[in-house]
């Protein structure tokens, strides 16, 4: 098996003493589309900060195909050109005034200057759906929020990644917006073999998107294994509690509480 991404019994203690992650071991492989679920507040979003450096682990380790990684700033720029984030809120990750062509320039320069290949900014904008000249002029502050997560998903795609981490990057979209950002990373995974970890709540974008699932639970990982396997016959109790909070199991098949209308 390739391994892109490992945590090595990753700690996470904030203030000293609230333990948020606990002794977090995982194995990310190349090519593959995972997910990262559990409850709010449970640390998934520490993880995914630790993991791309964001934040500082108290103890364990983060290895990247093979190699330790610290925080942000003892990165080098090949390591944060081959591990993308993307954040959540699509308003605040990008700058109102700026135009698309400038959000996405800013990468290729630094990819200029340090001799790595990168995508050209059109090729990266119809990768994620935007296709058509005309994006490049527009400024972000007439785009919707569905387009803007597909613009930040053109930015990170500009340094061609080997695994993007996408942090709950739909919740703040419409059901058909967050849809066709499922479908274009299981394109991106089948066609240029880009690896994802994504954090989501979203059942639908479980069952269609993902293959792999990692369960959290009160800062460690509880459960682990093909989505089929954990959503159909999960091993841990706690991943069942999860769902059926989350979610009403119907048939087979999950449908969100949200997505639920009451009867009167
Ligand atoms: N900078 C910080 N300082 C102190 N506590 C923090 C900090 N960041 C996160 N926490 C705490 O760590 C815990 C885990 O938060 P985290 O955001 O990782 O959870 P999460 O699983 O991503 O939740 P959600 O699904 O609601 O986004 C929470 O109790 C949170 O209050």
């Amino acid at each position: 098996m390739n391994i892109l991404l490992e945590a090595v019994g990753l700690n996470k203690k904030f203030n000293g003493n609230t333990t948020v992650l606990n002794n977090v071991c995982l194995k990310i492989r190349r090519g593959g589309i995972a997910a990262l679920i559990g409850e709010s507040g449970g640390g998934k979003t520490t993880l995914c900060r630790v993991f791309t450096g964001l934040e500082k682990a108290s103890s364990g380790k983060v290895l990247f195909k093979g190699k330790e990684l610290g925080t942000l700033r003892g990165r080098s720029f090949d390591d944060c050109a081959s591990l993308q984030y993307i954040f959540q809120d699509p308003y605040a990750a990008l700058e109102e005034e700026s135009t698309v062509s400038s959000v996405l320039q800013e990468p290729v320069n630094m990819c200029s200057r340090r001799g790595r290949d990168y995508m050209p900014p059109q090729e990266a904008l119809t990768w994620a759906g935007l296709a058509g000249a005309a994006f490049l002029g527009r400024k972000i502050k007439t785009l919707s929020g569905g387009q803007r997560q597909r613009v930040s998903l053109a930015r990170s795609l500009i340094t061609r990644p080997d695994l993007i981490i996408a942090d709950e990057c739909t919740a703040m979209l419409d059901a058909q917006a967050a849809a066709e950002i499922g479908r274009i990373f299981k394109k991106l995974n089948q066609k240029l073999g880009l690896s994802f970890l994504i954090v989501t709540h979203d059942a639908q974008f479980l069952y269609q998107v993902v293959d792999y699932i990692y369960v959290l639970h009160e800062g460690a990982i509880v459960e682990a294994g093909p989505k089929d396997r954990v959503l159909n016959i999960p091993s841990a109790g706690y991943t069942r509690e999860y769902m059926e909070s989350m979610w009403e199991i119907e048939g087979g098949g999950l449908i969100e509480q949200d997505h639920l209308c009451q009867p009167q």
